[in-house]
């Protein structure tokens, strides 16, 4: 699996941790910024281009990481075609992607430990879409709603 990370400087740590460890499972890492810390970044342009490129790589799924998540989650929702929810627990980690079908998770640093961190983000993306037609049927009402505002 290719996984499309991002981090404003709140996640910075988080995502290299979040890196390796996904490495180490697998996965292919791909970077997106911030390529090095700076404590007065900006998250949008980082998760943007995090959730453009999960949007082209069909199959991949994308981990936006903050302080909170919330304001990566927002951005990267941003990007037509992104699902993007916030994990904050394992179930939450799990039903993004079973009932969601989420590319893309927001993860808060500054609200898990590293490790508590890691497991969401392993949960996230080792969990499959389930395809069950209810989950299937809001998905596409929401792209319809997508679609309809052009
Ligand atoms: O989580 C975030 C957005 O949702 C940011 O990481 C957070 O707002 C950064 O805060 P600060 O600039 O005060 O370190």
């Amino acid at each position: 699996m290719r996984v499309h990370l991002a981090a404003d400087h709140a996640g910075f740590e988080l995502k290299a941790a979040l890196a390796d460890a996904l490495a180490a499972d697998g996965h292919e890492v791909v970077d997106h910024g911030a390529a090095a810390y700076d404590a007065d970044d900006d998250y949008p342009a980082y998760c943007i281009a995090a959730a453009e490129a999960v949007r082209d790589d069909p199959g991949s799924l994308g981990i936006v990481i903050g302080g909170s998540g919330n304001g990566e989650q927002i951005a990267a929702n941003k990007v037509e075609g992104i699902r993007a929810a916030l994990i904050h627990s394992t179930e939450t980690a799990r039903l993004a992607r079973e009932h969601n079908d989420a590319q893309v998770a927001g993860i808060g640093a500054r609200m898990h430990t590293p490790d508590a961190a890691i497991e969401l983000a392993r949960i996230f993306v080792g969990t499959p879409f389930s395809n069950n037609p209810r989950h299937v049927r809001r998905i596409e009402q929401v792209a319809a709603y997508d679609a309809a505002r052009g």
